[in-house]
């Protein structure tokens, strides 16, 4: 590891290191995207190199895909795969009952896909990622570029029947132009400072025609690891949490895909 990483990226890196710890030999791993998944993929490249850790690798986008090829990671699509023992990925916000934010890399379509069809997700993230509330971090939604703005118009409207504090949106920008997913649609950012009900709201947004998907993670998540800035790196799983919220998640969803690739 350099040595002259700030206090974030290292606590990034410690992160992404005990994650892979829980990689063995034999597995199917989704690779997320965004800088603390970068670290947990060098990581993996330097247990294939050192230990012959033998994985296969389905990346949730094209960066991911380069990078896990560079470090040595048998790269395969999650159709080949079918389905994932493990996803690894890192998140915009987390808050106690493991729901997340993702998107701010613009992958989360591919994200959501691959952590759904995986036994388990484990999210990697400095501690500065928690937050008693999810919504500070603007919550991305992909769209169809078709009639966007009327899809973001409809969005708008939706959001008046929410429990949220702010309701600007706005198109994602790179440069000049308009941002591009790997699929080659838009993000519509949502500005909403706090959500009173993340399962509803995610539930909601995938109604509204034109969005694809939404950065709403719930009942995804079975894991996280968190890398604090004073070098220590707890690891908190879903079955941890008090049983009164195990019996609500498990009660209201479970993971209602999880037999799939049995
Ligand atoms: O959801 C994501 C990409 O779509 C990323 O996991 C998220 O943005 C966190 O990124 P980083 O690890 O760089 O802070």
């Amino acid at each position: 590891m350099p040595e002259n990483l700030s206090q974030i990226d290292q606590a990034k890196a410690n992160a992404a290191r005990k994650a892979v710890e829980f990689v063995e030999s034999g597995m199917k791993v989704g690779l997320g995207t965004g800088s603390t998944a970068a670290w947990m993929v060098r990581r993996l490249g330097e247990r294939i190199r050192d230990e012959g850790l033998q994985i296969v690798g389905v990346p949730t986008s094209g960066r991911t895909a380069a990078l896990a090829r560079e470090v040595g990671i048998r790269v395969i699509t999650l159709d080949e795969a079918k389905w994932l023992d493990l996803t690894i990925d890192g998140a915009d916000e987390f808050d106690a009952e493991m729901n997340l934010i993702k998107g701010g890399g613009g992958a989360l379509l591919q994200e959501k896909i691959v952590a759904t069809a995986s036994d388990k997700m484990i999210v990697i993230a400095d501690a500065a990622k928690e937050v008693a509330h999810l919504g500070a971090f603007p919550l991305p939604v992909e769209v169809i570029p078709f009639g966007a703005e009327v899809t973001r118009g409809l969005v708008e409207e939706l959001l008046g029947a929410f429990d949220v504090m702010g309701r600007r949106t706005t198109i994602r920008m790179s440069g000049d132009e308009p941002f591009r997913t790997d699929e080659g649609n838009l993000i519509i950012d949502l500005h909403l400072g706090r959500i009173g009900n993340p399962r509803q709201l995610a539930l909601m947004l995938n109604q509204v025609p034109g969005v694809v998907e939404n950065g709403l993670f719930v009942d995804i998540c079975d894991r996280i690891v968190i890398g604090h800035a004073d070098g220590r790196v707890e690891v908190r799983d879903i079955h941890d949490l008090s049983i009164e919220v195990s019996e609500t998640l498990i009660a209201e969803t479970g993971n209602i895909f999880s037999n799939i690739g049995d």
